[in-house]
């Protein structure tokens, strides 16, 4: 197919260490700690905490995390954000009957966004439509992402025109999505079970200063909720992957999780709708950290379900972002 497309595609996902080691892990981790976005706190405190004491304890204990995780072909995040990307663009060029280019960015680490960018411009793209893939909108992420984009276009001598999308928390192709995932582990396990909806949390301090983070969660699990027929009763909404010590959005998902037995609910299905991809926070800190936990406690039965990941309902709807998002250059 020749590329005779008008516009290019960057999807943008948060980012990974290049190996499960404690120096790549430090390297990592020191440029996703250090961008104000993520930790707010006035530099000439957080960099004394961030060097001597962050840098210094997490790279070897998250190391080893990562290595319980890791593919064959490297890290969940970046693998699986690769099979979504290659398929998305293989579904998008077919539909159109030319090829459009697509490109995988990582606001941290590889591939950059810069390189991305790059490789959209040697593909003859002049307008880019921009995919985080955060499905609720967070400062701390989707904002973060931009900032970097802004940033690698500093010495871009043409700029391309650009179509920023903001989220999809409320989108039907998302929310139909995560209902179909629900109901096929329901058919696999032969049972419905109570659900538990865990995000990943922020610091409760920037929600309040404004971040829509919270309200966007919200409404993803409503929205879940009213599709399954779930009454309040048969449902959970919680916050996980709690770093440092300020008070971050609650419930927590380790508490409420610890909880659960004792009022009765001992088998539950645990879904990270925030997780366009599933990585370390879904494959370790929910399957195993939450599961441990929750059993420890009394729960009989845990099951995780997937993040949505490669599957076609997920390429479905990047498919219509994408078209919603690029109707201005066809
Ligand atoms: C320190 C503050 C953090 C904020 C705020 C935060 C927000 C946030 N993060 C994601 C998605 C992911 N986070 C991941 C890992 C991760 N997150 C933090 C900290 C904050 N996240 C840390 C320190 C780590 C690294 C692991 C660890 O040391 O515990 C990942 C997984 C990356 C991977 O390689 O697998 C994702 C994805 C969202 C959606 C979000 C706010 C909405
Ligand atoms: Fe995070
Ligand atoms: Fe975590």
């Amino acid at each position: 197919m020749k590329n005779t497309s008008n516009y290019g595609v960057l999807m943008i996902n948060l980012g990974t260490p290049d190996a499960p080691n404690a120096p790549e892990v430090r390297r990592y981790l020191r440029e996703f700690l250090s961008d104000p976005r993520v930790v707010d706190l006035n530099p000439l405190l957080w960099k004394p905490i961030l060097n001597l004491i962050i840098l210094t304890i997490r790279p070897p204990k998250v190391a080893k995390i990562y290595q319980q995780v890791w593919m064959d072909e490297g890290s969940p995040l970046l693998v699986l954000s690769n099979r979504l990307k290659d398929n998305v663009k293989n579904a998008l060029s077919h539909k159109h009957g030319k090829d459009i280019p697509v490109e995988l960015a990582m606001t941290y680490g590889n591939p950059s966004i810069e390189s991305a960018a790059d490789k959209l411009r040697e593909q003859g793209v002049q307008n880019i439509v921009v995919i985080p893939m955060y499905p609720q909108f967070s400062a701390s992420t989707t904002a973060a992402a931009y900032d970097r984009l802004m940033k690698s276009l500093k010495k871009c001598p043409h700029w391309p025109a650009l179509q920023l999308m903001h989220d999809y928390a409320d989108h039907s192709l998302y929310i139909k999505a995560l209902a179909n995932s629900i109901r096929a582990q329901w058919d696999k396990q032969g049972e419905r079970r109570h659900l538990v909806l865990s995000y990943h949390g922020i610091p409760k301090r920037y929600v309040t200063n404004g971040d829509p983070y919270a309200r966007r969660c919200e409404t993803t699990s409503r929205l879940v909720a009213e599709t399954l027929e779930l009454s309040d009763q048969e449902w959970t909404h919680v916050y996980q992957s709690r770093f440092g010590r300020e008070e971050w959005l609650q419930p927590y998902a380790d508490a409420t999780l610890r909880a659960l037995p004792s009022m009765g609910i001992k088998k539950i299905n645990v879904i990270s709708p925030a997780f366009s991809i599933d990585c370390i926070e879904t494959l370790e800190e929910v399957t195993l950290e939450l599961g441990d936990e929750f059993k420890a406690n009394g729960g009989v039965a845990f099951d995780y379900i997937p993040a949505l990941n490669d599957t076609p309902d997920h390429v479905a709807l990047y498919i219509d972002l994408i078209e919603q998002n690029t109707k201005q250059w066809n």
